[in-house]
């Protein structure tokens, strides 16, 4: 790609065939996809900067750090009830590759009837998992992870690609965590089955990360993976706003052209697409721009001084949000946590063995070592509650999920923390994150006035529903069984976070309430739905509904979160909104 600047730099005599409005995950692939017809010209226009100006993207533990950098836009949530009234961070990439410069990493794909409810429910066939595999597998290049620990029977290579471009691998760190955890899903096995994959449309059970890391121990991502290999077909304008998408005639709804600027009250400019403007902002960038565009309720966008040009009341609605809670139990497991995460995500860490400059040296010649893995454990837990949990039996909730295949709740296990005498800890704490990943809670992102340089008002609705504020508590206590399987007596104690004698139904809820935010992985404010529907934004071919001209490609048409964390769901659906453009000029 040739990269600009400013976009008077832009050269005057290039007719861009496509517009792609933000390059982060999903917007970095389809323009990419596009570019591979060499007579296509593509233009990608991204607020933040390059990648390459942010080096620690390419460490895979040093994530937590590019959090309230620029490359942050920084969103905090409006005040959410479901939470006692908490405003919480949500983060953002504002930078190329998006989101999947600054995420975490973790490659989870989702439960095959996910994938079958998702073309059910968008009309579109092409996102039935048997259709998606082949396109994630394709783009997908497996890597065995430096430092000579074999991944093999921690993968099934039968469900993986070799020779794309997005690097996956399954680096991990031996510890006797690991092999307790397997014992569990021995003993525990109805509740907690292992997983050889959780990338093979089951995603049910406890499974070793994989992560979307290269050979060299290095994150792989939209930028690097993709965009970056494009040849001068594409041209990538950086520090740039897409401020509306504008008819190309007065009164008209073909929208195939985008205005751009720098800052409020600066110089705004227009530049044609020949073929089509594709909106790839993310979940709340993507429903801003088609707002600032006069895209979406009319009384919403009159009160906020926007001419209405398209009624559409879905755009921004549906917000659907994965919320994750911190928790912690007692232990004498040897502690693996690094100084690193004491200092960025203020956790308690007295381990002053750990040198972190050694550590980065370690990883910037062989790849190796503690900064080659986001977290410093090396399991997640997909976990289906039981039928008769009291979500459903006892409360009458419906299950949430689409199917057995489906889970409710995920444990990430992140780190043993050493102890903390000062703080009167005697032992380590094996701490996790248990988050509900089938929220009913909607929530939207909706603006209040005309100036779109200014953060769109996100409310992810957290915990607002009850039924998922009963499957996260329930959640909790299916962490409570499996910390009783017979392999951790006596080396996995009482919950630390929130105390054991946090039992009752009511207490539990109050924790909840006080400590859980947003898992970050936010999916369907500009949501696909089966043409001539009442509700949606986008069509099945990602038009967006009573336009032409304009399609969106990003997490935001993803309908409902999945059983996985939203990268591969994003690049799927980026794959075959690629393949379907692509057709529609073939
Ligand atoms: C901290 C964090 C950790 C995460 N961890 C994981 C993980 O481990 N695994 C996983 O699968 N998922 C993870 N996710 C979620 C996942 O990364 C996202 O769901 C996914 O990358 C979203 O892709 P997207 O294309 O929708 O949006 P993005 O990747 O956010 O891309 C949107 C792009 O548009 C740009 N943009 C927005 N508005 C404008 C505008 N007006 N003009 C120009 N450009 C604009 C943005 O700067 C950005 O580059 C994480 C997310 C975060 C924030």
């Amino acid at each position: 790609a040739v990269v600009f600047h400013n976009v008077d730099d832009l050269p005057q005599d290039t007719q861009y065939d496509f517009i792609v409005a933000g390059g982060g995950t999903g917007g970095s692939l389809v323009a990419t996809r596009l570019a591979e017809n060499p007579n296509w010209k593509v233009l990608v226009i991204e607020a933040g900067g390059s990648n390459e100006d942010f080096w620690q993207t390419r460490v895979p533990a040093f994530w937590p750090m590019l959090w309230k950098t620029p490359m942050d836009w920084n969103y905090t949530t409006v005040p959410q009830p479901g939470l006692n009234n908490r405003a919480v961070d949500y983060p953002r990439g504002k930078v190329l590759g998006g989101c999947s410069s600054h995420n975490a990493m973790i490659y989870t794909r989702g439960a095959k009837s996910e994938w079958d409810r998702y073309a059910e429910l968008g009309g579109n066939d092409g996102l039935k998992w048997d259709n998606v595999l082949p396109l994630l597998m394709k783009a997908e290049k497996w890597s065995q992870a430096p430092g000579g620990l074999s991944d093999a029977g921690h993968y099934d290579p039968a469900f993986h690609g070799t020779h794309g471009e997005l690097a996956v691998s399954a680096p991990y760190s031996e510890h006797p965590f690991n092999d307790m955890l397997m014992q569990s899903s021995q003993e525990l096995s109805d509740e907690f089955p292992f997983n050889q994959d959780w990338n093979d449309g089951t995603p049910v059970g406890t499974a070793w990360d994989e992560f979307t890391i290269d050979a060299h121990g290095q994150r792989s991502n939209a930028a690097t993976a993709f965009l970056s290999q494009t040849g001068n077909n594409v041209h990538v304008l950086l520090s740039t706003y897409v401020t509306r998408v504008v008819p190309a005639t007065s009164g008209g709804t073909d929208f195939r052209v985008v205005e751009v600027g720098t800052e409020a009250g600066g110089e705004l400019k227009q530049i044609v697409a020949h073929k089509e403007v594709i909106v790839s902002g993310g979940i709340f960038g993507t429903p801003q721009i088609l707002l600032h565009s006069g895209i979406g309720n009319g009384e919403e966008l009159e009160a906020a001084g926007v001419p209405t040009l398209v009624e559409n009341p879905s755009v921004g609605k549906n917000l659907s949000d994965q919320v994750t809670v911190f928790v912690s139990f007692s232990t004498s497991i040897d502690d693996t946590v690094y100084a690193l995460y004491s200092l960025f995500l203020s956790l308690t860490s007295r381990r002053s063995s750990f040198d972190q400059d050694s550590a980065f040296e370690q990883w910037n010649t062989t790849g190796t070592g503690p900064l080659a893995k986001p977290f410093p454990l090396n399991h997640m837990s997909f976990i289906r509650l039981p039928d008769d949990a009291p979500p459903f039996s006892e409360e009458g909730f419906p299950d949430p999920t689409t199917g057995e295949d489906a889970s409710h709740v995920e444990f990430t296990f992140f780190q043993i923390g050493a102890p903390d005498p000062d703080a009167g800890a005697a032992n380590a704490t094996i701490q996790i994150y248990l988050s509900n990943i089938h929220p009913i809670s909607r929530g939207s992102v909706t603006i209040s006035n005309s100036n779109p340089f200014e953060h769109a008002a996100v409310d992810p609705g957290i915990l607002s529903n009850p039924a998922d504020m009963s499957i996260l508590r329930e959640g909790f206590r299916s962490l409570r069984r499996l910390f009783a399987a017979p392999v951790f007596q006596g080396s996995v104690f009482g919950s630390v976070i929130p105390p054991e004698n946090v039992t009752s139904n009511e207490d539990l809820e109050d924790f909840l309430r006080s400590a859980t935010s947003s898992w970050l992985h936010g999916v369907g404010s500009a949501s696909m739905s089966p043409k001539g529907a009442k509700w949606g934004v986008v069509d099945p071919d990602f038009r967006v509904k009573g336009t032409t001209g304009l399609r969106v490609v990003d997490a935001s048409v993803i309908p409902f979160a999945p059983s996985a964390h939203t990268q591969a769901p994003t690049y799927g659906f980026a794959e075959l909104a690629s393949l379907l453009i692509a057709q529609a000029y073939a």
